[in-house]
């Protein structure tokens, strides 16, 4: 299987000088194409802090991390810019902008990507929006839409530019357990449809069953697979990429 994230013996510190603090410890873990991988861990764990270092938005310092086979350890803001061009980003809260329709919101998904001319960006993203089954609240406003239904525009704005990993934090916290899992469900469908990686951070153990791989955090570490199997009930199979 094709290997899409590679990470070795990675550290991450938050601060400078005496406020210095470390908070990953030797983190190491393969995703390969098309898996669905759930972060888990008690808060505090450094879960988000690991998702937003393979999401290219900030930097290790010590380690390696290889996404898509470039280097992120120690890597500069234009090669986290470059590198951020294929992710797809959801967090619990949807982040859309208030003052633009769903259409507009997902727009914004292409918005890196210039060789897309402007006819192509409105057929994608109307497309999208009628694949997450809101073909008909293309003008509508998140203030107008409830809160599973930003959350979906929120999906086809992360999906829109098919890319090759997601990453999404806590995607279902701020949803009621139908919604959350319609959410889920959608993003587990359009995930295989474009043979895209999944990283998940969740809390939540109602939809751990989307998982190929649950992966616990502990203390800023990644903990052995008995103690997984332990911490989560789980319906798959799992195992960590040491
Ligand atoms: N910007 C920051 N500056 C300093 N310390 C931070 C910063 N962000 C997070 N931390 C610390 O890093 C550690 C890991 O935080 P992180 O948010 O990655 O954990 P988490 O497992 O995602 O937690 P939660 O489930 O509560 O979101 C925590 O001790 C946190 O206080």
């Amino acid at each position: 299987m094709n290997k899409i994230i590679s990470i070795h013996n990675l550290s991450y510190y938050f601060g400078q000088g005496t406020l210095r603090k470390q908070v990953l410890f030797n983190i190491n873990l393969e995703i390969y194409a098309g898996e669905i991988v759930i972060l888990t861990g008690p808060s505090g764990s450094g879960k988000t802090t690991l998702l937003t270092l393979v999401g290219g938005l900030r930097s290790a310092q010590s380690g390696s991390l290889q996404v898509l086979e470039r280097e992120l350890c120690n890597a500069s803001v234009e090669q986290l810019v470059q590198a951020r061009r294929h992710n797809g980003y959801i967090f619990q809260a949807h982040n859309l902008h208030g003052s633009l329709t769903a259409l507009q919101n997902v727009k914004m998904g292409l918005e890196l990507h210039n060789h897309i001319g402007q006819q192509q960006m409105q057929t994608w993203s109307v497309q999208m929006l009628e694949q997450v089954g809101l073909g008909n609240r293309l003008h509508y406003y998140p203030d107008q839409l409830s809160g599973g239904q930003k959350q979906r525009v929120a999906i086809a704005r992360a999906l829109v530019s098919r890319p090759r990993i997601v990453l999404a934090d806590e995607p279902t916290a701020s949803l009621d357990s139908q919604s959350g899992r319609d959410v889920v469900n959608l993003m587990q469908k359009l995930a295989k449809e474009q043979a895209c990686t999944i990283l998940m951070v969740t809390h939540d153990h109602r939809i751990l069953d989307i998982a190929d791989r649950i992966v616990h955090m502990e203390d800023g570490k990644l903990v052995q697979e008995g103690s997984i199997q332990q911490a989560v009930p789980m319906k798959k199979s799992s195992h960590l990429g040491f």
